[in-house]
């Protein structure tokens, strides 16, 4: 197990930090340890697993950051994080999104809002993805699973009561 786990270097500066990770990956994906996504051009990994915050962060990639719009990236770093630490590395998203499977965790209560915006269909205002990376996890070509206790899905009841009542409508 051991040889398959590639740590980040932490005695690095994050910008070093993040260009060696990503050659790591790089390496790895040319000797096809590593799938790559046909779409995509990116590493394939099998499962990608990641927990929400309140904000609808996930992974390093917080709300109307520019990393969110990293196209060519695989890995980066932000030295203005929101929470601590300031100084961080992530996956970007066109990675987390070639996946073949990615899940995202999310517990408590203080969770129940940005979860019920991630999953909802409206896509403008408060809710515009950007201020949501959760809602930019849409996988390419995989899976996308939630897992949640009741207090991070309490706000789903009202979504599913308006889906039930829009389909008791429509029959
Ligand atoms: O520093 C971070 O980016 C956070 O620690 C993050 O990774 C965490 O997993 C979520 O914010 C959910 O955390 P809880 O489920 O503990 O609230």
């Amino acid at each position: 197990m051991s040889g398959h786990v590639y740590s980040i270097n932490d005695s690095a500066t994050v910008e070093d930090a993040a260009t060696d990770y990503e050659f790591v990956i790089r390496q790895l994906v040319k000797i096809r340890t590593i799938g790559v996504s046909e779409s995509t051009d990116c590493p394939k990994f099998d499962l990608i697993l990641l927990s929400m915050g309140s904000d609808g962060h996930v992974a390093s990639l917080f709300p109307n950051h520019q990393a969110l719009e990293l196209k060519d990236d695989w890995v980066t770093y932000i030295t203005d994080s929101p929470q601590p630490p300031p100084e961080r590395i992530t996956f970007t998203l066109p990675v987390i999104n070639s996946a073949s499977n990615i899940a995202i965790l999310a517990m408590g209560v203080d969770k129940a809002n940005a979860v019920h915006s991630a999953v909802s269909d409206s896509s403008d205002g408060p809710d515009a993805p950007a201020s949501l990376p959760a809602r930019m996890v849409q996988p390419t070509d995989g899976k996308l699973v939630w897992f949640l206790d009741k207090a991070a899905a309490s706000s789903l009841e009202a979504l599913c009561d308006d889906a039930y009542q829009q389909q008791h409508r429509e029959y």
